[in-house]
């Protein structure tokens, strides 16, 4: 299983990496280290396993984060985070193919699991993606998210171009809240 001593910190030269894409059919290894990943996401949120392995909550995580310089992500919000409604996605080479001219950001800003301390600052993202991914079939997908969901699957991707959430961040103004951005309720 995924625990934190296998998530690689701020610094470390993968995190800054354009990851390479995947290609099908896909290898055991990463069909097994994809499910690793949700697992540990999911394993993060329970509150005695997260107590029992010291893992840290998280929402999602990117194959960069366990040093695996490849294009997949693992999301998972539970339905009281999502309103009602339970978003659990492993996606292969994940893109935004179009998105809202709008920006949303959440209140209290993000952390990431890679970043080990608190860096303060509205993160804006786009308020509306349209993706596409492929599963571990091989099988396209095309979805269109908003809200949080919207928020970690662009906070995921980035981590797919070496793009950490503070790179969002206005250093010369990091609360104001720019006037294309609503914050999300
Ligand atoms: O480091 C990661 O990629 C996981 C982040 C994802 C994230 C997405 C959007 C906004 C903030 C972070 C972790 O989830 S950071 C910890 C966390 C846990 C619960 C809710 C928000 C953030
Ligand atoms: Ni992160």
């Amino acid at each position: 299983m995924i625990t934190m001593k296998d998530i690689i910190r701020e610094g470390h030269p993968t995190l800054r990496k354009v990851a390479e894409e995947v290609t099908f059919p896909l290898d055991d290894a990463s069909k097994q280290t994809a499910q690793d990943m949700l697992e540990f996401v999911k394993n993060s949120q329970d509150p005695e396993l997260a107590e029992k392995y010291d893992l840290r909550p998280g929402v999602g995580i990117a194959a960069p984060q366990i040093d695996i310089s490849k294009r997949f992500i693992a999301v998972y919000l539970s339905e009281e985070e999502n309103d009602g409604q339970e978003f659990s996605r492993i996606m292969f080479n994940p893109k935004i193919i179009s998105h809202s001219a709008g920006k949303t950001a959440l209140p209290t800003g993000e952390g990431c699991l890679s970043v080990d301390r608190k860096v303060a600052g509205i993160v804006p993202r786009a308020a509306r993606v349209k993706i596409q991914y492929f599963d571990q079939d091989g099988q396209k997908h095309e979805e269109r998210l908003r809200n949080y969901p919207a928020i970690v699957v662009q906070h995921e991707i980035d981590h797919l171009n070496g793009v950490l959430f503070f790179d969002r961040i206005d250093p010369d103004n990091p609360l104001a809240l720019p006037d294309d951005v609503e914050l999300l309720g």
